[in-house]
């Protein structure tokens, strides 16, 4: 059989392949077979992706000489806390696994966080491999090796920096997503061109919609074209020393606020977060007089036309919520790229013109804040 296209993270001894295309759930195991310490995996899902793919990557493993077992959390945000990682810890010690044991992450942005995690510290360590099966975690969560779990103080506290040996994206997946995930995925997406890509913006205006539609062209190219972006930062800053790898937080300091303010329940699904703090991150840029209104109305457009939430009064789908200014603010600090008490954003000087910043008047956020929720 021909070989899928690949895309390398280019990390010296820890570099990996990120393989995408159809079909490649029921390749995992002849893909994956020659990267294994051992012929045993755990796989690591949830139980809402588990039901419609486990079965099919397990049989994979197994017809490649791979002996299976999973473990199931429940899907949603809530499984990324202490409780459900100790959990999982203990399941997976239940099946007696040894060090070459490699755990492999079936799911979404929350299953890789935690599984990766979970790798990072079982017996000191065991390799992992991620399946992502949303189109968030294949263009973003998946490849880069952030792993972690949120706490009462906030989101991805506590972790690790732990890379995968392989990411395996297969694109037929994302055809049984719903369309909110999709579209949570795509804000993702739509960042890498306003990090530092403007012709992949402009792209994303003119196909955006087809991504969403599930145009097959369309789709593959835009997790072909974030996951090259994704893995020429992660290669170049892999642990975040410098402020290149923090450029892909963008919409990231409003948007880990917004959730961390909603509880981390799933309320808010992280890439609606991302999309109305990326729209927010380029409004104060506007306000801030560094970046073009021009600019800043044309990524609220964009995102909002997809059908993005960009408004927080309709984020999250509860028209009643009421958002506090000095508490998001509150949540910014505690934030991990706040340093010696200043907060850090990631603001823009245009579309594709992106840098960190940590010299932003306090008053500008706050009059940029109340106007959101105002507005
Ligand atoms: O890989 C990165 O680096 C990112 O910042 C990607 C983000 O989109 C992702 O949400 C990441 O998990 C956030 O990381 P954090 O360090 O801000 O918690």
């Amino acid at each position: 059989m021909s070989s899928p296209r690949t895309i390398r993270v280019d990390l010296a001894g820890r570099a990996y392949d990120i393989a995408i295309g159809p079909g490649l759930i029921d390749r995992a195991g002849e893909l994956s077979r020659p990267l294994l310490a051992a012929p045993r995996v755990t796989i690591v899902s949830d139980d809402t992706v588990e039901p419609i793919y486990g079965a099919r990557l397990a049989a994979s493993f197994e017809r490649a000489g791979v002996k299976t077992e999973t473990v199931t959390v429940p899907a949603g945000e809530s499984s990324k806390d202490f409780a459900s990682f100790g959990r999982l810890l203990n399941e997976l010690l239940d099946r007696r696994p040894d060090r070459k044991t490699t755990l492999v992450a079936l799911g979404g942005g929350v299953v890789g966080d935690l599984t990766g995690f979970a790798a990072a510290v079982l017996l000191r360590g065991v390799d992992f491999i991620q399946v992502p099966t949303t189109l968030l975690a294949q263009v973003d969560s998946s490849v880069g090796g952030k792993t972690g779990i949120n706490t009462r103080h906030g989101k991805n506290l506590v972790g690790a920096f732990y890379q995968p040996r392989f990411v395996l994206a297969d694109t037929t997946v994302l055809d049984t997503l719903p369309r909110r995930e999709l579209l949570a995925g795509y804000a993702e997406v739509a960042k890498y061109g306003l990090i530092d890509d403007p012709e992949f913006f402009t792209w994303c205006e003119a196909n955006g919609d087809k991504v969403l539609a599930g145009d097959a062209a369309a789709r593959t190219y835009a997790i072909e074209q974030s996951c090259l972006s994704k893995a020429r930062i992660v290669a170049a800053d892999e642990r975040e020393t410098t402020d290149l790898r923090a450029l892909l937080n963008l919409g990231h300091t409003f948007g880990h606020a917004l959730e961390a303010e909603t509880g981390f329940g799933g309320a808010l699904l992280h890439g609606e977060a991302v999309g109305a703090g990326m729209a927010m991150a380029f409004d104060l840029s506007a306000r801030l007089g560094l970046c073009p209104q021009a600019d800043a109305e044309r990524v609220r457009r964009h995102l909002g036309s997809v059908g993005l939430p960009v408004r927080l009064r309709t984020i999250g789908g509860d028209n009643s919520r009421t958002w506090d200014a000095a508490k998001l603010i509150e949540h910014m600090r505690g934030d991990k790229k706040a340093e010696g008490g200043k907060l850090t954003f990631v603001l823009a000087r245009g579309i594709g013109k992106s840098f960190v910043t940590r010299d932003v008047d306090e008053a500008g956020l706050r009059g940029l804040l109340d106007d959101a929720i105002a507005a």
